[in-house]
């Protein structure tokens, strides 16, 4: 198997041009298909989630043409796909499977949706069900609650719908998203908690950059119109990626060093941009411009925080907390479990191979600082962020091997490269 080994490192320092949000891009795409009009989409991500999702856009019809890697010129189609069939492999992005599943949903046809092993034990059955009662039939093709899915679409209803809230926030803004092309004016009510709250202002934001305005109701009931169609904007720019940013965040927080992430500051509509605040509260020294974060090292103590409104970026924190003065609590994350692995167990074994004292609880991770790093290879586990994640590592007087390092091409391919330009 491929590995890199890294380190031993002390300083981090330089800018960073952080590449393009993955769920700004994918919404994006999405929103521009659906649309009235051509919409030019700059710094849209190129990485596996963001192929798998143009992809699907090529076997539903949709022209479009790729200037470059990162500049997507979209032929809308003024409304629901035209196509009555397709086969659509999405690897394993979540931000292409749900919005896909309840956007094909909107046209006529039969639709086969599947991805990677991984997707396939991802869920997705609360979707599935509130699709089902606004007058769609999809059948699991596997495991009930799970992809593969078969969808026979004849249009989405109106009407109210109740959308469960508590094991991903991507249920909801599928539904959102295809809701402004539905028979007639939907409510949409959440049941139970809602996790990963700040991706629906994501998914409200993409939307009102193409025309659409959503009433939401403290985020316990939305109400969309129906029978609408989406504008495209003309041209639009696809925001830096905040969760990519931690990594390079939380290097100059730990080594000594300062580093600039351009891309993403306090103008961000990501909620991801709130890692920096959990890095501040830590004890990193943290400035922002509107499109632009920096930080530097200072003494970091340990925190006990609620980290679900940022469960991508809360990964980060968890090598961080190697670094720290006192140990690290990261609660409310229960939803790890079923993302690109089960992020809980897999964070916990691996912090644990390289000697520290990691507690796994059925919801949050706490882990003690340490000083002497066992040089081990990390498995991982073909998460992205895991092998983002332990980079940091490298840090800690130590080496640190990653196996396979390929598997960031989900968000981002070229984390490696830059990593090693700021570093030494
Ligand atoms: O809507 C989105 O773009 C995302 C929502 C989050 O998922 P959950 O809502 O499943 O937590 C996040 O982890 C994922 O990387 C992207
Ligand atoms: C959970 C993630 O991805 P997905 O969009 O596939 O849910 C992630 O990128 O950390």
């Amino acid at each position: 198997m491929h590995s890199i080994t890294l380190g031993p490192l002390t300083s981090a320092n330089g800018e960073i041009q952080i590449p393009g949000s993955k769920s700004l891009s994918n919404r994006i795409l999405l929103l521009a298909a659906l649309a009235k009009g051509t919409t030019r989409i700059t710094n849209l991500l190129e990485s596996d989630d963001i192929r798998h999702m143009l992809n699907a856009l090529t076997s539903l019809g949709i022209k479009y043409t790729l200037e470059d890697a990162n500049t997507c010129i979209v032929e809308g189609n003024g409304g629901p796909f035209n196509a009555s069939s397709g086969d659509l492999f999405l690897g394993n992005a979540g931000t292409a499977m749900r919005p896909l599943t309840a956007a094909l949903c909107l046209g006529k046809g039969e639709f086969l949706l599947h991805g990677e092993p991984r997707m396939h034990e991802r869920p997705i059955g609360d979707l599935v069900e509130s699709l089902k009662v606004l007058g769609v039939d999809i059948n699991y093709q596997e495991n009930d609650g799970y992809p593969p899915l078969l969808i026979k679409a004849n249009g989405l209803s109106g009407g109210e719908v109740s959308i469960k809230g508590n094991i991903s926030s991507q249920f909801l803004t599928a539904i959102l998203m295809s809701a402004p092309l539905a028979q007639s004016d939907l409510t949409i009510k959440v049941e139970g908690e809602l996790v990963s709250k700040p991706y629906i202002d994501i998914t409200l934001h993409a939307m009102k950059q193409f025309g659409i305005t959503v009433e939401n109701n403290h985020y316990q009931s939305f109400f969309v119109k129906g029978q609408q169609t989406y504008q495209s904007p003309g041209e639009i720019m696809v925001e830096g990626d905040a969760s990519s940013a931690s990594y390079f965040l939380a290097a100059a927080a730990i080594a000594g060093g300062k580093i600039k992430v351009h891309g993403v500051g306090s103008d961000s509509v990501q909620g991801d941009v709130k890692f920096a605040e959990v890095l501040s509260a830590m004890g990193a020294k943290i400035t922002y411009g509107p499109t632009w974060i920096e930080a530097e090292k200072d003494q970091l103590n340990g925190v006990d925080l609620d980290m679900n409104h940022i469960p991508d970026a809360a990964m980060t924190i968890a090598t961080t907390a190697l670094f720290a003065n006192g140990p690290t609590r990261i609660r409310n994350i229960y939803n790890w479990r079923v993302k690109e692995t089960d992020r809980l167990m897999a964070m916990a074994t691996e912090l644990k191979k390289l000697g520290a004292t990691v507690e796994e609880g059925e919801d949050y991770i706490y882990v003690e600082p340490l000083d002497n790093v066992k040089h081990v290879a990390i498995d991982t586990y073909d998460d992205h962020r895991i092998a983002m994640c332990f980079s940091l590592v490298a840090f800690a007087h130590s080496q640190v091997t990653i196996n396979d390092p390929g598997c960031t091409s989900k968000t981002f391919p070229t984390y490696f490269d830059l990593f090693a330009k700021i570093t030494e």
